[in-house]
């Protein structure tokens, strides 16, 4: 099946700080898994080298079986690897709508084609309005990207993953900075990403309600390290885990 993630002993050294510790772990396709670990454990670094934000020192990142650990981050979403872009990367001085449209576009190729291009307008479109809709944004369509508030721009930024439909999606806090009534909008879309059975998700998120709810693995990583990997009521109950989140013992102890 598409869509299979791989990392294999994947390093990073910052001087003579391992922020990812010879991490292997492999994501299949209709499984939601949560990265999760106390502050500075590497989850994000570790979603930087998946995406390619960041080059691996040492180790290996295979999608679908081939290696793309040497590409740039922008090939390695035309192979597939979704990560909610942030609006600085986008392009913050178009409206709302078009930063949509153009992820829809984008996706459908054939920029190249112009007479095509034209025709398929109305239905980039009104698939870029669908989009906006699922995560309550249509009513800002026609406002600059740069111009919304924190917790809209969040909303944008899921909207273009799922405009880009992606065979790995990468959820990076995805409610960070929303309001209380705006979070359930997100989590629902996630939820109905995993319903379709075929998406590879992967989420990094503190907040733990929301990994019970969604997660069907999660993994946990501390000082760099993969410490648990399994089915969260399995992981979230392991000594080692309880003692690395809560400060309760030594995690040297616990293992
Ligand atoms: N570019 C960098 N240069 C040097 N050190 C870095 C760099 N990026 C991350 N680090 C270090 O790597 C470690 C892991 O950081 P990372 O942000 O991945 O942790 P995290 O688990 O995502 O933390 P948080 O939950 O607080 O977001 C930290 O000690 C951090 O200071």
């Amino acid at each position: 099946m598409s869509g299979v993630l791989e990392t294999q002993d994947l390093t990073i050294r910052f001087g003579g700080h391992v922020a990812v510790d010879r991490v292997s772990c492999a994501f299949q396709p209709g499984t939601l898994t949560a990265i999760v670990g106390p502050n500075g454990a590497g989850k994000t670094t570790y979603f930087n080298l998946i995406s390619g934000q960041l080059k691996a020192t040492s180790g290996s990142v295979r999608l679908d079986g081939e290696e793309i650990g040497h590409l740039p981050a922008p090939l390695r979403t035309r192979r597939g690897l979704g990560r909610a872009f942030q609006l600085t990367q986008l392009f913050p001085n178009l409206t709302v709508l078009e930063n949509v449209r153009l992820a829809v576009q984008s996706r459908h190729g054939g920029a190249l084609q112009l007479l095509r291009v034209w025709l398929d307008q109305k239905g980039y479109i009104d698939e870029a309005y669908a989009r906006l809709e699922a995560v309550r944004l249509a009513d800002k369509a026609h406002a600059t990207a740069s111009s919304l508030p924190h917790g809209d721009q969040r909303k944008l930024e899921v909207a273009l993953m799922m405009a880009l439909d992606p065979k790995v999606y990468m959820f990076d806090e995805p409610t960070a900075g929303m309001s209380v009534d705006e979070v359930p909008v997100v989590l629902e879309l996630i939820r109905s990403l995993k319903e379709r059975r075929d998406k590879t998700i992967l989420l990094v998120e503190h907040k733990m309600d929301v990994v019970r709810e969604l997660a069907d693995r999660i993994i946990v990583l501390h000082n760099g390290q993969l410490l648990a990997d399994g089915e969260p009521a399995h992981v979230m109950n392991l000594p080692i885990v309880q003692s690395a989140y809560m400060g309760t013992a030594d995690v040297a102890e616990a293992a």
